[in-house]
């Protein structure tokens, strides 16, 4: 569905060097801190940056080389795109029907019923949450084969969280060929929406996991000073110092349950499992 490999993007201060891979009838997380390249490669993916090298494909053909036809395919949010702030959802709907032959107007107005979002008031008096639900039904409602979401769940309520979550999952339901690739800072989310999870730091991919791998074979082990002389290294990823001693993250956490009995094995959370991929040696 979107195979980007090796693509490279310079700024200033930033390098970007990514490779992943979203594919067909998968929901695919992207996860990483402030400023690691979330947003960079998705703008890429879409074609709004220049890139200095590497190849994307989305439905099996370079990105510059898709049509308007294929980009019909495609539905984004972005965090910094949207429509004016003086139209209305009518005038929305309006532009959506003109815009995409595949748009479908009983879903949008399905959607805004069940949303509750006020159909002629101008977006700029829409709540955070409003505008939220807003771009994502947006994206949903023209049948695109591919989501690219840029944080579609940030400065929402959990309730509102919920919902969107809800909304991607119904959209996955429809057609077993469609697929998601979504970037989030809130873990949680991935976890439940998520089949596949990558993670960025820097610019860099430093974890591509299956979820269910990632919440049953993860684990972090809490041992002292004592305890890490005797640890077996060979399935340790990334240890980093606490208080305690230290914190060795694994992604074999049986062999650890069953060969040190005495140690703590603690199920990491995503946010403790990024944390050590990028605070740990
Ligand atoms: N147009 C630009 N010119 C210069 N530097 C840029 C530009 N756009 C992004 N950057 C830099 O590239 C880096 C990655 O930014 P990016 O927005 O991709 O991060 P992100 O992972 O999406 O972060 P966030 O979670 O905060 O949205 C940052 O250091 C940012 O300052």
């Amino acid at each position: 569905m979107l195979k980007i490999d090796k693509l490279k993007k310079q700024y200033k201060n930033f390098t970007l060097n990514c490779s992943m891979e979203v594919k067909e009838g998968m929901i695919t997380g992207f996860v990483g801190p402030n400023g690691s390249g979330k947003s960079t490669t998705l703008k890429a993916v879409l074609g709004l940056i220049y890139i200095d090298g590497g190849d994307i494909q989305i439905f099996g053909k370079n990105v510059k080389d898709i049509k308007p036809e294929d980009k019909e395919q495609i539905g984004v949010v972005l965090s910094d795109s949207g429509f004016s702030r003086y139209l209305t959802v009518k005038d929305i709907k309006d532009i959506l029907k003109n815009t995409y032959e595949a748009f479908d107007e009983q879903l949008f107005t399905n959607y805004i019923e069940k949303y509750q979002l006020p159909t002629d008031k101008k977006l700029e008096q829409f709540s955070v949450g409003m505008k939220a639900k807003l771009k994502l039904i947006t994206a949903i409602c023209h049948k695109a084969k591919l989501l690219i979401l840029d944080e579609p769940t940030a400065g929402l309520d959990v309730m509102a969280r919920n919902e969107m979550l809800d909304m991607l999952r119904d959209y996955m339901e429809e057609d077993e060929e469609r697929s998601i690739l979504v970037s989030s800072h809130i873990s949680t989310d991935l976890e439940t929406l998520c089949d596949n999870i990558y993670m960025i730091n820097e610019g860099n991919i430093i974890l591509h996991e299956e979820t269910d791998r990632l919440l049953s074979n993860y684990a972090i082990l809490k041992v002292d000073e004592e305890q890490s002389k005797t640890l077996d290294p060979q399935y340790i990823i990334k240890m980093k110092k606490e208080s305690y001693g230290y914190a060795c993250l694994t992604d074999q956490k049986q062999f650890y349950l069953e060969n040190y009995p005495k140690i703590v094995v603690e199920k990491g959370t995503i946010d403790q499992i990024i944390t050590l991929m990028i605070q740990g040696v």
